[in-house]
């Protein structure tokens, strides 16, 4: 794929996507890019007539989105990403623009104009390179637009009405989804399918490729302007990164003649480990076609993977190499006090599957490996890692049992059914509670920032975080939100053995830890609550328990539940899907169950944020009493 070499450009930094819409969020992970997910807060009410024109109105609206995320995450999380990047979609029919319909019969007004006409979709983009200076923020701004066409068959009243009860048009443009149903209102469609989706792939990888490489001036390939450069165009041009795993054989070839094509054997991995076949075609341009079963030779080595990350860690070679550096295989099997033979094959897979750089000194963590997988460090998921080896993986093993039987299998593995396993937390060695809370620290920890600032939560001033175990979560809100206090509720043996988790330089006195079982005793009064990977794990029946004591709280305070959401079909995403592999009682939920489930309680205004990352989030407010 000549487009891997663009994306990749965007590998090592930190990207972020300042947008809520799941299929941008799609679009672009499909594309290979790596990137965080943060909703922008900015509200879309610029000044529509103050726009000579519709686009101009989309493009600063995808800019303000996107600016709005840089300076957040500068100053509230203290975080300067790399790069913002912010879109924003409208339809425009006779110079009127048309956003998300507001309730039904917005739908059905939008939908009626667009009936048997043609009507253009922009969709405006901004990306942002962001740097701090002195502490402040500054920024780069590179906007574009792109414009479809697309045309809607006559819509008979029936066909409208039906097209807007299945609730598809409440969160688009213009009213419609041309990816799902919405497409069987359309006759044609002229331009970038992908922008009247949400976003412009094409054009914003050749804005990639004309700010990450301006033609140079002596080259003998010649990107045709506005053209997204091939693999090759981008060897010879770019600042010598070669984006095959196999830098050596890249080099070299490169050495041996600048102006020729990089892979002397005619095969070159690319980033993602496919091997791209170079073709000669007859007009001497080369064509490069994807034909080995890639994915199915991932999937097949997939445990082997899990394997060397679990044993690398449980045998703290990532904190060994982080405190002494570059070291040879000899001297970490001393260390560990391991084969030297066994020690360098577990060193080398673990630098073919990116978590060690091997250079003449020896081995070393790779950036990927000190961020998260040494023990002490901010954002470790080492604990999380144990708990997979220690607790998941054996119940993997077991999977065929599972399927058979349609049980967890936890009984097998722990000698426990699946809801003993939290109420028996009390009867476990001390060791065992601070291995398992340690697990849910890191993963919590780690996905904080995205439950945190999924919505803007800045109106709660009294929060209860449910379950919330060492408070992970609870420190977060208060660093992003001063105001709030935060009171954690969990069972009496999880909060006496919280001390040791309390984040050092951070002020702590506006979270507090009360004890008790949230399916038996009183809850303590918040405005808000927070269910945080908490309602998959259990039954109906302790759910219907939960939330019936919930919905006795004041009209008018919210729940925040935080949950991986599957989508409609519940086959995505892949993880959330796996994980269900293993669970009896409880179960992994789509947008719209966990909307009814919520609403069945007295919820409303239910919303529903896919971060892309480990968590969604949704927002629900109980309803104000009518009498
Ligand atoms: C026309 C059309 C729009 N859309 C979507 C794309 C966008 O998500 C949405 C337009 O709203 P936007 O305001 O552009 O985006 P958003 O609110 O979904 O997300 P954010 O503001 O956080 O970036 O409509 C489709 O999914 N299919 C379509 O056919």
């Amino acid at each position: 794929m000549a487009l891997n070499p663009v994306i990749g450009k965007l590998v090592s930094k930190r990207v972020v996507l300042a947008s809520a819409s799941p299929r941008r969020q799609e679009i672009l992970a499909n594309a290979g890019l790596r990137f965080e997910v943060v909703p922008s807060w900015f509200k879309e009410t610029l000044e529509k007539s103050s726009f000579a024109a519709p686009y101009e109105y989309a493009v600063e609206t995808a800019k303000q989105k996107a600016l709005e995320v840089a300076n957040r995450m500068h100053l509230k999380h203290l975080r300067t990403p790399d790069v913002v990047i912010g879109a924003d979609t409208i339809v425009t029919i006779e110079e009127q623009i048309l956003e998300k319909p507001v309730d039904k019969q917005d739908a059905y007004k939008m939908l009626s104009r667009l009936s048997g006409k043609e009507h253009s979709v922009f969709t405006g983009v901004a990306i942002v390179h962001c740097s701090s200076k002195d502490n402040r923020l500054e920024t780069e701004v590179t906007d574009f637009y792109e414009e479809t066409k697309v045309k809607f068959a006559e819509l008979s009243e029936e066909l409208l009405w039906d097209y807007i009860h299945s609730g598809e048009p409440m969160d688009k443009a213009g009213g419609y989804g041309i990816q799902a149903l919405g497409g069987m209102l359309v006759e044609y469609v002229h331009g970038d399918f992908l922008n009247v989706v949400g976003f412009p792939l094409n054009r914003f990888c050749k804005k990639l490729a004309e700010l990450y490489y301006p033609p140079p001036k002596h080259t003998i390939h010649h990107i045709k302007h506005d053209s997204i450069p091939s693999v090759e165009t981008f060897e010879i041009s770019s600042d010598g990164e070669c984006n095959s795993s196999d830098n050596t054989s890249c080099k070299s070839a490169k050495k041996q003649n600048s102006s020729e094509i990089i892979c002397t054997s005619g095969k070159c991995r690319n980033g993602n480990g496919n091997y791209n076949v170079s073709m000669d075609s007859q007009n001497g341009v080369k064509e490069n076609t994807t034909q080995f079963p890639t994915k199915l030779l991932q999937l097949l080595d997939g445990f082997k993977a899990s394997k060397a990350l679990f044993v690398s860690s449980k045998l703290k070679i990532f904190d060994l190499l982080k405190e002494k550096g570059a070291m040879s295989s000899v001297d970490v099997a001393n260390q560990v006090k391991a084969s030297v033979c066994g020690t360098e094959r577990l060193l080398d897979a673990c630098t073919a599957l990116g978590l060690l750089e091997k250079n003449h000194q020896g081995y070393s963590n790779a950036e990927l490996a000190n961020l998260y997988l040494v023990s002490d460090s901010e954002s470790s998921l080492y604990n999380f890692v144990l708990y997979c080896n220690d607790r998941l993986w054996p119940l993997y093993t077991h999977l065929e049992l599972a399927v058979k039987e349609g049980t967890s299998q936890n009984h097998c593995t722990l000698g426990k059914k699946e809801e003993d396993l939290f109420q028996d937390f009390c009867y476990q060695s001390t060791e065992m509670k601070q291995r398992f809370m340690s697990a849910m620290h890191s993963i919590a920890k780690v996905t904080a920032r995205d439950v945190a600032s999924a919505f803007d939560l800045s109106q709660f001033r009294v929060v209860c975080d449910l379950g919330g175990c060492t408070g992970a979560l609870a420190y977060e809100l208060v660093e992003i939100y001063p105001e709030m206090k935060v009171t954690v509720f969990d069972l009496p043996d999880v909060v006496t053995n919280v001390s040791s988790f309390q984040p050092s330089g951070q002020n702590t006195t506006q979270v507090f830890f009360s004890s008790g079982d949230f399916f038996k005793d009183n809850l303590p009064e918040a405005d808000l609550y927070i269910l945080s990977r908490v309602l998959h794990d259990w039954s109906e029946e302790k759910i219907h328990t939960l939330l019936s004591k919930l919905s006795v709280c004041k009209p008018g305070s919210a729940l925040l539940v935080a949950e991986t959401v599957l989508d409609e079909k519940r086959t995505c995403p892949a993880r959330a899907v796996l994980q269900s592999l293993t669970m009896t009682e409880g179960k992994q939920r789509s947008g719209l169950e966990y909307q009814q489930l919520l609403e069945k309680y007295g919820f409303t205004n239910v919303q529903i944020k896919i971060t892309g990352n480990l968590l969604d989030v949704i927002l629900c407010i109980k309803k104000m009493s009518t009498h």
